[in-house]
């Protein structure tokens, strides 16, 4: 099993001090930064794009960056945003006319591609298109705000996901995004997520290091 990441999403974090609080939460021990970009069309709500990530970049943050595009159309911010640094670039295939060939364009910019599924969605996408993705992520609430309550039935669409990405023999991260906490991550784990997306639980914690210490324990019960 791929070693543990855990990656808070700055949707949580206090904006008006960005650069700090993803320092401080680096240094509390997250491996990614989670970017969730929001464009008021494809979710209802809205948030941030490349000149944040570039402002990030810039401010000196190495860590990879895993962008979340919760946007319609896709194409076009897939250049600026490999251009701002981004490492990982996920979109939700069905607001792409395209999807192969958006992976294609966010490999062709030197990004790794993932494919994001809501809760309502089957992951029939994967039938074509998991030899082309570096990563799957599983939408545990319906995108657009932090704060939600975890879908139990992700547990079961996290274990199909797994079987896929076993059964393609590739090296395919399998995250999970949405009401992840302390007291749900093992059970996560359990299920066969290895990449582990919290925002409210760290950002909205007075000790980051602490939650996710505690995280990590968690994921190594689960794991042995
Ligand atoms: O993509 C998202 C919402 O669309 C967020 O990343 C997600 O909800 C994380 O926040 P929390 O851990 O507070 O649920």
């Amino acid at each position: 099993m791929a070693k543990p990441v855990i990656a808070p999403s700055i949707l949580s974090a206090d904006f008006a001090r960005l650069g700090e609080e993803v320092d401080n939460v680096l240094a509390a021990g997250a491996d990614w930064v989670h970017f969730d970009v929001m464009d008021n069309h494809y979710v209802p709500n809205l948030t941030i794009g490349p000149m944040v990530c570039e402002a990030l970049r810039k401010h000196g943050v190495t860590a990879p960056i895993d962008v979340h595009l919760m946007i319609q159309p896709v194409d076009r911010i897939i250049p600026d945003f490999a251009q701002a640094g981004a490492t990982t670039i996920s979109f939700h295939p069905e607001a792409s006319e395209h999807p192969h060939r958006t992976i294609q364009s966010i490999r062709d910019a030197g990004c790794k591609p993932g494919l994001v599924f809501n809760p309502g969605t089957a992951l029939n996408h994967l039938d074509w298109l998991i030899n082309e993705v570096d990563l799957v992520l599983l939408m545990s609430v319906n995108p657009g705000f932090g704060g939600q309550k975890f879908i139990p039935a992700t547990l079961d669409k996290l274990r199909e996901a797994r079987k896929r990405i076993d059964a393609s023999g590739r090296d395919i991260r399998l995250e999970v995004d949405g009401g992840i906490k302390a007291d749900n991550i093992g059970s996560v784990a359990a299920a066969g997520a290895d990449t582990f997306v919290a925002g409210s639980a760290i950002f909205g914690a007075d000790d980051y290091g602490q939650v996710i210490a505690g995280m990590r324990e968690e994921i190594e019960q689960a794991r042995s």
